[in-house]
């Protein structure tokens, strides 16, 4: 006689708990008209500066992590102010990140553990994170994001401007797919390895049309047919073997791009690998490529700063009560002052079309 049916599936799954379905938050924390103005206008922008339609810079610059939305927006009220100093020159884009990636653990961010404790309340995570990206956009400001979970994008995609694909995961093929259907230009980082291939290859499938399997906006599981992104591009952010802002890698990549006939437009990230994640080196990778683009490295599109209300980084301590406001609790950042400085340098120089800093 046969005994009972040994189990044979989610043997390593310890709960499993239904979350809001993207509609329901849509519908609770609804797009605004101001903040659907914002979304328009800006990708409208962006798209521009990536096609050399638009001669500005474009600047991703904000927290390496949002830890808490009050302090993301008191970070937003001062970044509006400085984006109107330097728009002639730069078009300012807040980074808004709430997915961490990692390279062994830590903290995931705040989609995913809002409360900073392992408890992974990532219903009140979407939330939150929903609701920031609203308030942001609703004081004009333009978002953008790392793109990690590829169902997260549902719930908050139609409040960014911009997004990015993060050097742990521009060679995996769920993410070139999700890059190819999402609704703003997309950049990739090279890989950890500092390989530049990994991100065009990237660029080149992404750019296309794919058929996978996903969510709609209801929540149900199905075949997601995409368009494909032209607007996806590269983003330089160093590597294992040092930093990659470097004018010969620069046009390097360029000419690689060319080759693959994609968008020969760059984006460096000024952080992470190529400033050895010392955040006060972020400053010289600005004035060095600043310098190439004025000496006429035309690839040179856009630049990353991690950027923060005060400077530098902090332990996420046992009482959350002690975490000091306005600091970082991932990579290390500039302070909100040194960011201003950097950036209102930045627009002489553009603006001066001198190369010396
Ligand atoms: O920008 C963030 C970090 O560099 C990334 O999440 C990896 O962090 P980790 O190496 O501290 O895990
Ligand atoms: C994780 C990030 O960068 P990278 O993928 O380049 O490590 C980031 O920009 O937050």
């Amino acid at each position: 006689m046969a005994g009972p049916i040994e189990k044979t599936s989610d043997l390593r799954i310890a709960s499993v708990e239904a979350l809001t379905p993207p509609s329901r938050l849509i519908e609770e924390i609804p797009i605004t008209a101001q903040s659907v103005a914002t979304v328009v206008e800006s990708r409208g922008v962006i798209q521009d500066i990536l096609t050399g339609r638009d001669r500005r810079l474009l600047g991703v610059v904000g927290p390496c992590s949002i830890h808490d939305p009050e302090l993301g927006l008191e970070y937003a009220r001062h970044f509006a102010e400085l984006r109107k100093e330097v728009e002639q020159e730069i078009y300012l884009v807040m980074r808004v990140y709430f997915e961490k990636p990692r390279t062994k653990l830590g903290w995931r961010g705040l989609i995913l553990d809002p409360h900073l404790n392992g408890s992974y309340d990532i219903q009140t995570g979407l939330r939150l994170a929903r609701k920031l990206l609203v308030d942001i956009t609703s004081l004009g400001i333009p978002t953008g994001s790392e793109m990690l979970d590829p169902i997260v994008p549902q719930y908050i995609d139609d409040l960014l401007s911009w997004g990015a694909i993060g050097a742990r995961t521009t060679e995996s093929q769920t993410h070139r797919e999700m890059a190819s259907g999402l609704s703003m230009p997309i950049g990739f980082k090279n890989g950890t390895d500092g390989n530049i291939e990994t991100a065009v290859n990237a660029m080149a499938s992404s750019c296309k049309p794919h058929r996978f399997i996903g969510i709609d906006i209801h929540g149900n599981t199905c075949v997601l047919a995409t368009r494909g992104n032209e607007l996806s591009h590269l983003i330089l952010r160093g590597g294992n073997q040092g930093p990659n802002y470097y004018r010969e890698q620069v046009e390097r990549s360029g000419q690689l791009l060319r080759q693959a006939g994609l968008l020969d437009r760059v984006m460096v990230d000024c952080s992470h690998a190529n400033s050895g994640k010392d955040h006060t080196r972020q400053r010289l990778v600005l004035e060095d490529i600043l310098r190439q683009r004025l000496s006429g490295v035309h690839e040179i599109t856009g630049f990353m700063l991690e950027s923060n209300i005060h400077e530098g980084r902090q332990a996420i301590p046992e009482n959350l009560d002690q975490l000091k406001h306005g600091v970082s609790i991932t990579d290390a950042c500039i302070s909100l002052d040194e960011t201003r400085q950097l950036l209102l340098s930045a627009r002489d120089l553009l603006a001066s079309g001198s190369t010396g800093f």
